[in-house]
């Protein structure tokens, strides 16, 4: 009788502890739906708010900023004669047209969409003097050389400004004294010097203030991703100033942080502009990082060797000051010119080489994340990451800083599943911190999804087509998928052992373990060796993201460790109720350029000469920037228009470029014409294309390059 009940009760028991895990794993679904179910509603009301702007339904639209207005004539004057852009782009002019109007604006708009030109020029056509808050010295003088440059009478306010200018300014805006439409000042002047404030409070009374702009307006919510305290205190400008109008403008902001900026900022009846996150010449790559030695140096240097070998600028984004040094010189020692830049050098030697990539004496900055805003140049070529970035947001902020000026660019990513725990440890305890890396991780593994997608969906917008502008759209093959629930069953049993005897392991050791186990159990499981360490890396990580596995976090004196452990749904893997798929792809794909990136070709001959001319005219210019005297685009419009007179050149380049720079541009065309190298350079850019597209459809047989070959020869 004691026998039967003491078994019934075993069973009892038993079936109450398999209830009580059932019970947890129910709870913890719960949770993660609820937590879902937020974000997916906040996506929703993200995704409508952007229909309805773009069906006509939000006061940008209700109001028609894309009319005719009395200043439209001296408008396009400025901008073609004096900027030397040819057309507007999206939103540009319609911003410009409500911020005449006297309203406040907020402008969403993509790095490099063109948000400086939305200030600049009602900044030039309205009378008195505009202000621009920005947040960092470097892009503050970056912008008023540019514009000094374009014979704009424009000044800055910061600490590096002179006695002598500084008392230039005060006047100009207490007395109006001399010619100044634009400064430029950091938020730490308003919110910090009161003479400051008292004499812009007299340019205002005077009816001198003609608008005001806060660039980089993310920064003053502490739900964007870079946070100052002095954006904080901007308020006060709306407060002090209301009926001058005042222009937010940030690159990214999800809607909570495009409500929180209205609040700050005090605009609460602005006229919204939101454009799409979609960078259409960006092609994005990730690629598989190699655990070999320096075999991804070997990569990064080999890449840029064959893909842009006339020194077209880029960036390579390290995780650490250590790594980032070491990755420059390995790249100088494969003979790229390049060098490193991170947050513990002094800021002179981060200057100097900051400065001498903007003038491409340099052609590749390997940097950290504190290689960050102030980069303003427009023709990065390619953004490379030799590690992941800690989330999306970060990455597409990064990413993003290739190709400003509109032209085919790339943005590569080295992903190995190993250097996870370097950023989860970094990231652990910021809210929301390992859901926003993990999210990046998620991109990263993803073999089949357009990469493109998971920026839509990050940012709460519709999809948009990506054109074969990602590896997964472009390269379209089907990736090898196999069965990998026998090997996640011996992770978790693994674990499970190890958290009994009160050991951990990092994911490194852990593919170590499973080796071993794999070798001591010879025939049995086998199975474990079949996939390469690499796999087995990719696998643990996806049972953390699918939470089979998780991290957990310990501190030493020294650092943090990131291990992994049993996870919440650890009993499904081995009851047999969760099936692991994993996706292999081949490392030989590595090697391809992107498909439409490779379109662009070689720089044709008159290309270089003018690229040449114009680091001559830069270097006796006071120093601008090369960019600032002629961009790639009119580089590009030059070489295939090829004008032989002033007339012609105008038409392409405007006024007041053609005036500084136009007899040496001609006489550079007509040197090139002369010399009868247009016909050779045909002839050698699609020798030269036929050669590389054919060495490519050699060497790689399982790329499809139909489509790349068949163009490229078009050109
Ligand atoms: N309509 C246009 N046509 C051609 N080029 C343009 C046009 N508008 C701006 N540009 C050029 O695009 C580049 C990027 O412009 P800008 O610096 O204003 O970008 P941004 O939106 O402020 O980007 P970021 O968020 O990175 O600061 C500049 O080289 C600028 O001259
Ligand atoms: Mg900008």
């Amino acid at each position: 009788m004691e026998t039967d009940v003491l078994a019934e009760l075993q069973i009892v028991e038993a079936e109450l502890e398999d209830v009580q895990d059932q019970i947890k794993i129910l709870l913890d679904r719960q949770e993660k739906l609820y937590e879902r179910q937020s974000e997916l509603s906040a996506l929703l009301e993200e995704c409508k708010a952007f229909t309805d702007h773009a069906s006509g339904d939000t006061s940008a639209a209700a109001e028609d900023w894309s009319g005719t207005f009395e200043w439209d004539s001296r408008a396009d004057d400025i901008r073609f004669n004096v900027f030397g852009i040819s057309t507007y782009r999206a939103n540009q002019r319609e911003i410009i047209n409500a911020c005449m109007s006297g309203r406040d604006v907020l402008v969403i708009m993509a790095a490099g969409g063109g948000k400086s030109l939305c200030y600049q020029l009602p900044a030039i056509l309205r009378d008195g003097i505009a202000l621009i808050v920005s947040p960092l010295l470097s892009l503050i003088q970056d912008q008023v050389m540019g514009l000094t440059a374009l014979g704009i009478p424009a000044q800055m306010l910061t600490s590096s400004t002179s006695k002598e200018n500084e008392r230039f300014v005060y006047k100009a805006l207490e007395k109006g004294e001399g010619e100044l439409k634009i400064l430029y000042v950091t938020p730490e002047k308003i919110s910090k010097s009161k003479r400051f404030m008292s004499k812009l409070e007299k340019c205002h009374n005077a009816g001198r203030l003609s608008l005001i702009s806060i660039d980089e307006a993310h920064c003053c919510s502490q739900w964007g991703h870079d946070f100052r305290p002095d954006y904080k205190n901007l308020g006060i400008l709306k407060t002090q100033f209301p009926n001058v109008p005042l222009l937010a403008l940030t690159a990214t902001a999800t809607h909570k942080v495009q409500t929180d900026l209205m609040e700050m900022l005090r605009i609460p009846r602005c006229v919204k502009f939101v454009s799409t996150v979609n960078r259409p010449n960006l092609f994005y790559r990730v690629c598989e990082k190699s655990s070999v030695g320096k075999v991804v140096i070997d990569e990064i240097a080999e890449f840029i060797r064959v893909s842009y070998p006339h020194n077209e600028s880029g960036i390579v984004y390290c995780f650490s000051r250590k790594e980032c040094e070491q990755v420059a010189k390995e790249l100088c020692q494969r003979g790229i010119s390049a060098n490193h830049y991170h947050a513990e050098m002094d800021a002179y030697a981060r200057e100097k080489v900051h400065i001498c990539w903007s003038k491409n004496k340099l052609q590749v900055i390997v940097g950290t994340v504190a290689f960050g805003m102030g980069i303003n140049k427009p023709d990065v070529r390619f953004v490379i990451h030799h590690s992941l970035s800690k989330s999306m947001e970060t990455y597409y902020q990064e990413s993003g800083r290739a190709g400003r000026d509109g032209l085919p660019s790339e943005c590569l990513l080295y992903f190995r599943p190993g250097d996870v725990p370097r950023q989860s440890s970094m990231v652990f305890y910021e809210n929301a911190g390992l859901q926003n890396l993990y999210d990046m991780v998620r991109y990263c593994q993803s073999k089949r999804i357009c990469r493109r997608k998971a920026f839509f969906q990050h940012f709460g917008e519709p999809l948009q087509d990506c054109n074969g502008m990602c590896d997964n759209c472009a390269y379209g093959s089907e990736p090898e998928e196999v069965d990998a629930t026998y090997h996640a069953s011996v992770i978790v049993s693994l674990l499970r052992d190890m958290q009994e005897n009160d050991q951990r392991a990092t994911i490194l050791q852990l593919v170590d373990k499973v080796k071993v186990k794999a070798k001591e159990t010879g025939g049995s499981t086998s199975m474990v060796s079949d996939l390469r360490k690499e796999d087995l890396e990719q696998l643990i990580v996806q049972l953390v993201l699918d939470r089979v596995l998780k991290e957990e976090f310990q501190h030493t004196a020294y650092a943090t460790n990131a291990y992994v452990t049993i996870g919440p749904l650890w009993k499904q893997v081995l009851q047999g109720k969760k099936i692991v798929k994993l996706t292999i792809c081949s490392r030989q794909s590595n090697n391809v350029v992107g498909i439409k990136a490779a379109k662009r070709g070689s720089s044709s001959g008159l290309e270089i000469k003018l690229d040449e001319l114009r680091k001559e005219l830069s270097s006796t210019q006071g120093g601008i920037f090369p960019h600032a005297v002629l961009s790639t685009q009119q580089i590009n419009m030059l070489s295939n228009a090829k004008p032989t007179n002033i007339e012609q050149l105008e038409k392409l380049i405007g006024k007041l470029k053609t005036e500084k720079y136009g007899s040496r541009i001609i006489d550079e065309i007509q040197q090139f014409i002369s010399s009868g190298q247009p016909e050779r350079d045909l002839l050698n850019g699609v020798e030269a294309r036929a050669k590389r597209v054919s060495k490519r459809l050699k060497t790689k047989k399982d790329v499809v390059c139909i489509e790349s070959s068949g163009d490229e020869l078009e050109e």
